[in-house]
């Protein structure tokens, strides 16, 4: 029941299903589960959303005539139970069942019931067959992502991507020092980017060694890499004006940077607040707009990880692209066009400045920073360089801005393999 009506949110009303499913502020149906059962509804959502297009071509090779364009609770009864069947350890038979219960007790289904049994028995019956054919029919996307990451991309690489989409994504780590030795010590891997990776967690992540010891903090592969652009900032005056949760502030404070941290979120603030806390990390936290934020003294280096659609974090959030559109995309095109050029003005002469997102798209990475510097005479670019930085390397664009998607850092096996979609380009403000 819980399943549905949330997966009726995502698709329908177009909201996140981080916020829908958060312990304290989610969706009240969400909340009125226990902690079993509300594990078991994110898994069937997250399940439905990386396969909707894979589940959909299922239920259409069923229906004689496709639902009702308005038949949208029918559509989600049927996605809930076919993503339960297709990908979860969940029995057919009671799959289905609940899904003929659901449908029986809502008028707007009711009269579908014998439709909803009848596809979802046949669903069941010809799985193993039909799944891998309609796996490889279909992107697992909606189509204004896919032609977006095509036209970025090229055919390819963006197949690579959507492939990756498919699978969830591992948990790394930042470590503050020896990060062998807490591969080890945690069964993980080390990467290339020096992160530490995990294939999956068996039990919550607090209660993982070195968590309350404050050794470690989550922070995808990808993520780690932008505020390691700055180089050596031991003693530098440093911001961060987009901060919480606050992964990268703690890499500027633990490089041992001067670190002012700025939100707009009270309540994101407070998140920071603890997480430098469980660390043992300090930084002054400011709760500003970064439009308003007027410091006394300019900064030798600025980091903007500015909002995004978050379309490089598609294997962690599968609600993503059925969530945004291409009107999110330009939205906040526009927004870091303008945060970048008030952080800007926030560089000391001769300073740096590292411009990042999470976002796959063009438009709020490379583009914002190309207009960036034809508006701004007074910074110029400051490229990376081959060799710079080795975990840099392979992500280099000739530009020398900074470019993953989840197609990249490929490891022993695809489960270990893939980061975070990221852009990160660095500027130098003229003297
Ligand atoms: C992509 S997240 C930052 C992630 C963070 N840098 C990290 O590594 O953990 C963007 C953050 O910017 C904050 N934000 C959005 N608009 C802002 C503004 N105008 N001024 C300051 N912070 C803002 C959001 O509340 C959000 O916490």
């Amino acid at each position: 029941m819980a399943a549905t009506k949330l997966l009726a949110a995502v698709i329908d009303a177009k909201t996140s299903l981080d916020g829908l499913t958060d312990h304290d502020h989610g969706h009240p149906q969400f909340r009125a589960l226990d902690m079993r059962d509300r594990a078991l509804v994110r898994a069937i959502l997250t399940t439905a959303l990386r396969f909707r297009g894979t589940i959909q071509a299922l239920i259409d090779a069923r229906l004689e005539r496709k639902l009702p364009a308005n038949a949208h609770t029918l559509s989600h009864v049927l996605h809930v139970a076919a993503a339960q069947m297709l990908f979860l350890d969940v029995p057919d038979s009671a799959a289905v069942d609940l899904a003929v219960t659901q449908a029986k007790a809502d008028p707007r289904t009711t009269r579908f019931a014998a439709l909803v049994n009848g596809v979802l028995r046949e669903i069941a019956r010809r799985k193993e067959r039909a799944l891998p054919a309609a796996l490889g029919q279909t992107d697992d996307a909606p189509e204004w992502f896919v032609t977006r990451l095509r036209a970025a991309y090229g055919e390819a690489h963006a197949a690579d991507i959507l492939a990756a989409h498919r699978l969830e994504a591992p948990v790394d780590l930042t470590v503050k020092t020896d990060a062998e030795g807490w591969a080890q010590k945690l069964g993980g891997t080390l990467l290339p980017t020096g992160s530490v990776r995990l294939e999956k967690l068996d039990g919550p992540l607090t209660a993982l060694t070195g968590f309350d010891a404050g050794e470690w903090w989550v922070q995808d592969a990808a993520a780690s890499m932008p505020a390691r652009l700055f180089g050596d900032i031991a003693g530098l005056a440093v911001t961060d004006l987009c901060a919480a949760p606050g992964g990268k502030t703690a890499q500027l404070a633990h490089a041992g940077a001067k670190v002012t941290a700025l939100e707009l979120s009270p309540n994101r603030a407070k998140r920071l607040a603890t997480n430098l806390e469980r660390l043992g990390l300090s930084a002054a936290i400011v709760t500003d707009d970064l439009f308003a934020y007027e410091p006394a003294e300019l900064f030798d280096a600025v980091l903007l990880d500015a909002p995004c659609s978050s379309t490089g974090t598609v294997r962690r959030h599968p609600d993503v692209p059925w969530t945004k559109g291409p009107q999110d995309v330009e939205k906040l095109a526009g927004l870091q066009a303008r945060m970048l050029a008030h952080a800007a003005t926030l560089v000391k002469p001769g300073g740096r400045l590292v411009f990042s997102n999470c976002s796959l798209d063009p438009l709020e990475g490379e583009d914002v920073c190309r207009d960036f510097l034809a508006s701004h005479p007074d910074m110029q670019a400051d490229p990376i360089l081959p060799g710079e930085f080795a975990f840099a390397d392979p992500f280099l664009n000739e530009r020398g801005e900074l470019r993953t998607t989840p197609a990249g850092m490929k490891q022993a096996t695809p489960a270990l393999s893939g980061l975070d979609g990221f852009f990160a380009a660095r500027f130098r403000k003229l003297t």
